[in-house]
């Protein structure tokens, strides 16, 4: 089995400050992966380093057998699909929903030459498959928090991404909306990695194989997922009393007291 992320030594300084610390993870092809920690533990930081938006201090990044530093980043992040608030930032805001998912094919933020026709029909097929087709003309900038998630995620999903990398996707969802957008996933994702951040446990449904947890900068645990999910491991992460159970292959959680005050 190839490796499709690979993590050696990782560091990384924000304004002096050291927010990951030695960092080693690997991600093999087709296992998906949950990434869960307590805010600001540098999960999103780990995110912006695989997809090339972010260069460690120290250590080795290598995405799709490629070394970062040593290769195009642009070309290895055309075979990666991403959706995060950054990116959905760094869009333009009076884009049409049609054509902003259109630019998923390229992993471009906009397009400045002629859409060709059927990229065009292309992105409105990915909106149908979300129920998106009533937005088609609608402004990127106007959308709720909702539909914004799932149009990204359309976007992300045009070309069949080797590695699909999303933040917080479901993250101001509906209940009904995020088993929908879980469901779509779990039909869409076909043979690509994924990493998927998130602060729902309920999220993790039987589509996800792994999990990393993160606290302050570190990974304190990292593997299959029921090896990982465990009430020890995740009372170090959180710094909350409670209890795991599984239910349908779900992780349950239980809190049994307040936060810790002096973690
Ligand atoms: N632009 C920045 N300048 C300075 N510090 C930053 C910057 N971006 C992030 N950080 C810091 O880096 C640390 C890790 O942040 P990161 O966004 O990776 O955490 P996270 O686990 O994704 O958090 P959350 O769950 O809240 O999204 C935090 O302490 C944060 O304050």
């Amino acid at each position: 089995m190839s490796s499709v992320v690979r993590l050696e030594e990782i560091f990384f300084q924000r304004q002096e400050r050291e927010v990951i610390t030695d960092v080693h993870l690997q991600i093999d092809q087709g296992e998906r992966w949950v990434f869960l920690g307590r805010n600001g533990s540098g999960k999103t930081t780990i995110l912006e380093l695989i997809t090339g938006y972010l260069f460690p201090s120290k250590g080795s990044v290598q995405v799709l057998g490629h070394t970062y530093g040593e290769c195009d980043v642009r070309e290895i992040r055309k075979r990666i699909g991403y959706v995060s608030q950054s990116l959905f930032e760094r869009l333009t805001s009076h884009d049409p929903v049609w054509e902003v998912v259109a630019t998923g094919e390229y992993s471009y933020l906009r397009m400045y030459e002629e859409m060709p026709p059927k990229l065009k029909e292309k992105a409105y097929e990915k909106l149908e498959q979300f129920g998106l087709t009533h937005l088609h003309d609608q402004l990127i900038g106007s959308l709720s928090q909702g539909e914004r998630k799932k149009v990204m995620l359309a976007r992300a999903l045009m070309k069949s991404p080797d590695l699909l990398v999303l933040d917080e996707v479901c993250s101001g969802l509906d209940l009904y909306e995020r088993e929908q957008v879980l469901m779509t996933l779990e039909k869409t994702v076909a043979e690509s990695t994924l990493i998927y951040v998130t602060h729902h446990l309920d999220e993790i449904v039987p589509l996800f194989t792994h999990c990393a947890l993160f606290e302050r900068g570190k990974i304190i645990a990292a593997g299959a997922k029921h090896e990982v999910l465990t009430t020890e491991n995740l009372s170090r992460a959180y710094h909350v009393p409670l209890e795991l159970d599984w239910h349908n292959d779900r992780p349950i959680l239980k809190l049994l007291g307040s936060p810790l005050s002096n973690p």
